[in-house]
Formats: structure tokens, sequence, C-alpha cells
């Protein structure tokens, strides 16, 4: 029987072949490896009857054989397995030739004797002398963690030694975890669905970059493979006639293929898919091809393939994927760091919750680790696949909600979430597999029996559901959530908590940030943040508060407000529970401050511009209809405005007095103007403001801008133009009218004269969208909307006589209600009817009585309507994750 050689400074042990031994950095283990880039629980060894054989926990850093990270290896003579790194990790080797009389037996010389069992747990073999000591010593530095803050107030009886203290006994746990003796670091817990079932890949590409691919999760037991044949066209997609047939709805029902080229290399095709094909987290141009070597990875919705020989391997991600994050560190103008080198990570199925005070970059780490506002430094690992550099494909596989409600609460439960899958989902999806969906999430939340229910009908932790439910929708991985119960009593704090804990049980990660601290028991592990953005904890959610020595989380919570400039991040890092948790990944060298900052890629998008529009139309005139009162304001305030500008007395309407001037006829062309400006612009004001955070998902989502904006302005726009016609046709329609026209002659003055009223109303609406896409709360729209009207007011050219007024005249052309009376006073001849009464003769060209003019003034009208669009389009840019910007 072979003996196991583990070469680690010079030392050699014989293991016995009739128990296993565990590796890692744990004092309490078998074989202690005093490396950072080991973990905790690193492996495990253990003899097959043939080999022995090394299983890897979920290691921070990986174990790997012949320069693949594996998830179990066979150790054969020659053939040496690496911890923590490909090159240069702790070696473990077989020595060939050994015997079973071997066993036991230390074999070393250099080395002195194996030492006793230090805890007696298995029988452990210490890795030296230096490793003998007892737990407390193995670990570096404890003793920091125990110094009283300083000039703190006497602190809770745990620490009053200033002495390193146990973690508490574990508090009540819910039956979902794992008791907390058995809560191990990151990476380390085998979890309930086992390591090496069917999963995802991307458990250690060698470069978990977008750059050139290394070798990929060789660690992950493929879900299936395909063999793969000269000739032989592999097609990939939803549809049963595929050969690779994904049950997926984010794959098109023709996907991509895979064929040999004549030289025998094999490529793969993208067939037109709606969510796009990816080749190492890149995206392969629509119906563009690409050539695969040996350890590329080949990305279609939940699935990714690799060719290994002529096999072609297929990992489906069900969700069950770790996640990490490595010296994030984010700097904003000016130089301030707002979130300092925080790294921590979790194995697949955990839920971890984020808790700070104010202030402290919670929503920063949020968006640092979702891709909306990348970090400066550092990088985000799903599944050891870098998200920053492989947005593209690993967005979605993530879902996020926000702490507003991503759904419009005036939609039911299943309305909002049919045109959620409508846009999230490829086109080719029919309406019943979306549908189908639906009704598996609702089933899932519990929300089928509210489903027909408006949103605005549910309590606010039903509501909060709904939310969760849109984002299960395309069955993400990893799922973040800010603040979910804000607002929330504590029954339903918890109600949603558990939610929370039954989704990561299920086979997600889950990520929370919440103020509340109440249900953190539910957790498997809790991030606090110090002021500052830096870590101030990291481990089981029952150890933290001895971690800090209070009793409560209002203590540590003004503590961290009594000594902000405590170095909290220090205390973390001096202490065992750094060790524990989070030491590994720190071992990993930091990214450079972004050498290459992220760029925008092409995103596909799962619906073509078209169908977006569509939809988006079509929810939001749902939106509109489902509130009958706003419906029938839109059609009394314009009927009103019109009504109004009949109470201007006037004897001749828009027609000349009997002496030629006729003021009157101003006034009714400025009341009837500031009516539309007023309507167009109310219409409009709030609408990008109270859509915001439903838009910023959206497009990280694959939401087209453009189709979001002309979802918008075809919309206001009509109801706007219509509002236009009823100010128009009531105002104008009361009075006498001039009998000729310009563009239509005698027989439709009103409709000549109305549409300036209709284009002006247009043009404010568009004017009204740059303030709310200016704007960073719904409140200050207002005022603005009252100063745009009032300017409007001034600018008329009713009040006063603007041509020839240098620079105010200039000024007004900016103004669309300048051109609009423009074309209204061309046609009523308005220098007749409102001469400039210091110089009779100085007429206003903007006003003559002539086609040309009108349609002048109309297309100038018209034209600032289109750029106010290019503004907003350029404005809502800023209001988008950071990678999605282009
Ligand atoms: N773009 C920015 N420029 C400058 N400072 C910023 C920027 N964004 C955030 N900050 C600052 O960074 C710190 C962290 O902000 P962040 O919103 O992440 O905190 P938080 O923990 O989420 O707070 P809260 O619990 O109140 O939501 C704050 O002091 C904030 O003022």
């Amino acid at each position: 029987m072979p003996e196991l050689v583990l070469e680690l400074n010079g030392r050699t042990w014989a293991l016995d072949p009739s128990r296993s031994y565990t590796l890692g950095r744990d004092p309490q283990g078998d074989v202690v490896i005093d490396d950072a880039r080991v973990s905790w629980r690193h492996a495990t060894l253990t003899w097959n009857g043939r080999s022995w054989v090394v299983t890897d926990h979920g290691s921070t850093n990986g174990t790997y054989a012949r320069g693949l990270r594996v998830q179990q290896a066979d150790l054969a003579p020659g053939e040496p397995v690496h911890l923590g790194n490909a090159t240069d990790g702790p070696r473990l080797t077989v020595a060939a030739g050994a015997t079973a009389a071997d066993t036991g037996a230390y074999a070393g010389t250099a080395a002195p004797q194996p030492q006793p069992p230090a805890h007696g747990a298995q029988g452990a073999w210490q890795q030296g002398a230096a490793q003998s000591a007892a737990p407390a010593q193995a670990a570096p530095a404890a003793a920091p963690a125990a110094q009283p803050v300083p000039a703190q107030p006497p602190a809770p009886s745990d620490r009053q030694s200033g002495q390193w203290q146990q973690p508490a006994a574990p508090q009540g746990r819910v039956p979902h975890q794992q008791p907390p003796a058995q809560a191990a670091p990151y990476g380390e817990q085998p979890g309930p669905g086992g390591s090496g079932g069917p999963q995802g890949p991307g458990h250690g590409p060698g470069s978990p970059g977008g750059g050139a691919p290394g070798p990929a999760y060789g660690d992950r037991s493929p879900t299936t493979f395909h063999q793969v044949a000269l000739g032989r066209v592999m097609r990939i997609g939803r549809a049963l006639e595929n050969e690779l047939v994904v049950s997926d709805l984010q794959v098109s029902r023709h996907h991509a293929e895979f064929h040999a080229t004549p030289d025998g290399r094999f490529e793969i095709r993208d067939l037109g898919s709606h969510n796009g094909t990816y080749v190492n987290g890149q995206p392969l141009a629509k119906s563009g091809t690409a050539l695969i070597g040996a350890g590329d990875i080949v990305g279609v919705g939940h699935s990714t393939f690799r060719l290994v020989g002529d096999r072609l391997e297929e990992f489906v991600d069900t969700g069950e994927v770790s996640f990490s994050a490595r010296h994030l560190t984010v700097t904003v103008d000016g130089g301030k760091q707002i979130l300092r080198d925080v790294s921590f990570g979790v194995p697949e199925k955990s839920l971890v919750a984020v808790i700070g005070p104010s202030g402290s970059g919670k929503s920063t780490l949020l968006k640092a680790l979702t891709g909306y506002r990348p970090a400066n430094q550092g990088d985000v690992l799903y599944d050891n696949r870098n998200l920053y550099k492989q947005f593209a494909e690993l967005r979605q596989r993530i879902g996020l909600v926000p702490q507003d409600d991503i759904l419009h609460k005036e939609l039911t439960v299943r309305t909002a979430l049919k045109y959620a899958a409508k846009l999230r989902f490829p086109a080719d999806t029919t309406a019943q597999e979306r549908e189908a969906r639906i009704d598996e999430v609702l089933r899932e939340l519990k929300l089928d029996i509210h489903k027909d229910k408006k949103i605005t009908a549910l309590s606010g932790g039903q509501r909060k559901r709904v939310s969760v439910a849109l984002e299960l929708l395309t069955k993400p991985s990893l799922i973040f959530l800010d603040e979910p119960t804000s607002g929330l009593d504590p029954g339903m704090d918890r109600d949603v908590m558990q939610l929370l804990r039954g989704l990561a049980d299920d086979g997600r990660t889950v990520l929370v940030v919440t103020h509340s601290v109440a249900e953190l028991a539910l957790c498997d592990k809790l991030l606090v943040m110090a002021p500052g953005g830096a870590v101030a904890y990291f481990g089981p959610p029952e150890e933290a508060l001895n971690f800090f020595g209070y009793e409560s989380w209002a203590d540590v919570f003004s503590a961290f407000e009594n000594y902000r400039d405590y170095d909290w991040a220090g205390r973390w890092k001096g202490s065992q529970h750094y060790q524990m948790y989070a030491a590994d990944l720190d071992a990993q060298a930091p990214q450079p401050a972004q050498a290459a900052p992220v760029q925008p890629v092409r995103q596909p998008k799962p619906q073509g511009w078209g169908a977006q529009l569509l939809t988006l139309i079509r929810r939001y005139l749902s939106v509109i209809a489902s509130d009958k009162g706003f419906m029938a304001l839109m059609v009394i305030l314009p009927a009103v405005l019109g009504v109004v500008s009949t109470l201007v007395s006037s004897d001749f309407g828009l027609r000349p007095g009997t002496r030629g001037p006729n003021g009157s006829a101003a006034v009714i062309l400025l009341i009837l103007a500031v009516g539309a400006c007023f309507a167009g612009a109310a219409n409009s004001v709030r609408e990008l403001i109270k859509e915001r955070v439903i838009y910023e998902r959206e497009r990280a989502t694959g939401l087209s801008r453009s189709a979001y904006l002309m979802s918008k302005v075809i919309v206001l726009g009509l109801i706007t133009v219509l509002q236009g016609a009823i100010i128009g046709g009531i105002g104008f329609g009361m009075r006498d009218l001039p009998e000729e026209g310009l563009v239509f002659g005698s027989s439709l003055v009103l409709l000549e004269l109305t549409l300036p009223i209709m284009g002006l109303g247009f043009t404010a609406m568009m004017f009204g969208l740059i303030i709310s896409s200016l704007v960073k709360t719904a409140e200050k729209t207002m005022p603005l909307l009252v100063m745009f009207a009032i300017i409007q007011v001034v600018f008329t050219g009713c009040l006063f006589f603007l041509h020839g007024q240098t620079g105010v005249n200039e000024l007004s052309y900016l103004m669309p209600s300048r051109w609009a009376v423009a074309a209204a006073g061309a046609t009523a001849q308005l220098n007749v009817l409102f001469p400039n009464q210091d110089d009779p003769t100085d007429t206003d060209p903007l006003w003559d009585h002539e086609l040309g003019v009108w349609v002048f003034d109309m297309g100038i009208l018209l034209a600032l309507g289109v750029l106010c669009g290019l503004v907003v389009a350029r404005l809502l840019r800023r209001h988008e994750p950071e990678v999605m910007r282009k």
C-alpha cells in the first residue's frame, strides 16, 4: 500500500489508509498547513482501496493536479497535487514503492518526529514543532482583536481580560442552518448538495478574467457530455429538434451551433440568438463565429460548454455557485476611498447579511458586487469567474432587488410579471412558456393567491416578495437585496428574511444589505462594515457580538459612532476570525488599480428594439389605463384650460378689430400657449424620476435606452398632442377666426391655429422629460415645472414685443412658446393684431403672414422637441449601471 508523502518544508508523513485526513490551516485539522493560500479546511485525503484521493472542500484558492484546478484527484506517483496555487502551493506527493508496513511510520529524516495529536481529535499530525502549539497560538496575532477600543467604556464581561475570547456558544438557529460549530470558513462547507454533483462551471479557470482562458473549472463534474465528430454539426437551443436541447428560457430556440472546420478545429457559431453566445465571457457578434480550443468556455444561457478532446462537456449552472469579493476598493473623485479593501467569500447556498452604520459603504459595496459601479480595485468572483470582465454573460445570473420596488404598483401582480417576463426572456419564447414560469415563481413565493391583486393592495412584505419573484423569473444563481425589510414591521421582517433563507437553501447565494438586526441568526454569514467603508467583521452572525465584545448591536453601532477614527479594520485583520474566514482570500494579490478599466461591452438584448418598444408602450398604457382618475384628469385639464381662455372678453376673437389692432387676440394666444406648456410638461415631469429604479434595473437586464425613451415620447406625445387639440379646439373654436389660413386656405383655419398649440404641448412635454431626468427626487420637479411655465409666459412675445430687443429676443429663440405663438401668429397676422407700439412699422419676421414663415416656426418648434429628446437620452445615461453606459 503506498505511503502518502506530504512534501511540505521538506517533511514527510506516512498516513494510515484506514482513515481519512483533513488538510488545511485549521490547527485542529490532521495535517496543518500554515500557508495563507490554503483554506482553513482545505481538503481531505482518503485511501479508496486503489489510490490516495484528495478531495477539495470548496477551498478558496483551489487544489491543482497537472495544472488544472480539481475537485477530486487521485494521487499518482510523480503527479503531485498542489494546494492553493497550481505551481508553488504546498505539494502532496505519493512515494512509489512504499509498503503497508510503512503505514503509520514517520518517513522523514530531516524533520522531527511527528507531534502527538495536539487536540486529541483524530490523532492529528501537526506540521512540525512550530505548529504543535495550541490553536490560539497557531492563529496569528489574535491578541490585537482583543485589545479594548481606546478610551472605550468598560466592555461587557467577556472581554474584561483583554484576551481573545472564544466565540460564544451558538444561539438558537432555525432548522435551515448548520450549527455554528460546523460553520466552516469560506469554501469549506460541503453544502447539503455535496460538492461533487453536477454543478455550474467556472470553479477556477486559471484565468478567470476575460482574457486568455486558463484551465477551466476542472473541479466540476460536467452535467452531461456529448461526443463531437468531424463533419457533425451540433446545434444548441431550446427547441426539441436541436442536437443539444437546453431547457432554459434564456436560451433561444435555435441558439448556436458547434461544428468542425475542415482542418479539424472546432468552431462555435451564434445563430442570431437573443441573449447571446459567449466565449470566455465575451459575447460573440450576432450570427458571429469563433474558433474554440481546449480550455475555452462557451456560455449559452445557464449552460456552459467546454471542449475536452473529442468530447463536449456541458455544465449547467443550477445556482449552486460560490461568490467572493477580493480587495474591493472604491475611490471617488478627490481620491477619497469610500470602500476599503473589502474581501469576503461565501460558498454556494449561502445567505449573507451586510450591516453597518449609515455611510459605511453598504450601498457602495452592493454596487461594486453587482457591477453597477465596479470597484476601482479588486475583483468580484462568481464561481471564480471575474464578474467585471465577464459581466455581459454573468449579469444574466444575477438578480438584484433594490430598496424601491421595481414593478409598476398600479398593475396586478400577474400583469406586472407578464411584462417583466416579456422584456427579459428571448423574443422567441411563447406566452405559454412565460406564463408557466410566472406560475412557477408565484407558487414558489406563495404569491399565487395574490396574483390578481394590484401591487398597491399588497402589504409591504408581500410587495417585496413580488419584487423577488420578478428577479427569480430568470433563475439567477446570485440574488442581492438592498434593505428589503426597511419600513416593515418585525413580523414582516422575519417573513422576508425567512423567504431569503429558503431561497438560499434551495440552491442560490443570497446577499442582503439590511438595517434590521433582529433576524441575523437566519444568515450563514454576517459582514459588518465599519465607518470609512472597511470590514469590521465577517463570519457567523452568532459570533459577531462576542467578537465586538458587546451585548447588543445598538452598543456596537454606538461604538462605531463614538470611535470613528479607531482602526476597526485593523482590529478585524488581527483577529482569529479573520484567519478563519477571510485570510485565505486576502492572500490573493489585489488587482492593480484598474489598469484595464471595465469597458462597456455590447450587451445582447433578449428582445429586438421594436419588440421592446411595443412591450414598453403596452405596459405604459396598462399603467395609465389602470388609473381611471388619472385618465379623466387627462381630458378635464385641457378642457378647463380651453374653457378658461374663453373668459377673456374679446369682440373680435383672433380677427383684426375695426381699427386694426386687437390686443385681446394676443392674450387669448398667451393663455392657450401657457395651458399647453403646463399640460405638456406636467404630463412628463415626474415620469422618469418615478421610474428611475425600474429603469436602472431593466437597463442592466438588457433594456434599450432608446426604446425606453421612445415609449415615453410616443405615449406621452400622443396624450399631449390630444390635449393640445382639446385646448386649441375649445379655445380657438369659440372665437372669431381669420377668414383665410396659410396652409389649408379658408377651410381648416381652426386646425391651422391648433397645430402650433399641439406642437407646443409636445415640445413642453419633452422639456418636462429633461427636468425628470435631471432631478434627484420627485419633489424637485414641481418648482422646476412652475419655473419652466413662467419663463414660457415671458417669452411668448404676447406680453411685450420681443423683436428688436437685443439679447432677449435671441434668448427667446430657445423657448418653444415663442415659436408656437409665432406660427399661430403668422396665421392670425399677429403683426397686425399686436403691433410694436413704439414703432408700428417694425414687424416681427417670425409673425409674417406667409406660408414659409408658418412652416419655419413649426419646424423650429418640433426641432426643439427633438433636441430635448437627445438631451434626455444623454441624461438617462447617468442613471444606468456603469457597465451598461455606452
Ligand atoms: N459618488 C460619491 N462621491 C463621493 N462620496 C460618495 C459617493 N457615493 C457615496 N459617497 C459617500 O460614501 C459613503 C458611503 O456611502 P453609502 O451610500 O455606500 O453608505 P451606506 O452604508 O449605504 O449608507 P446608508 O445606510 O445610509 O444607505 C458616504 O459617506 C457617502 O456620502
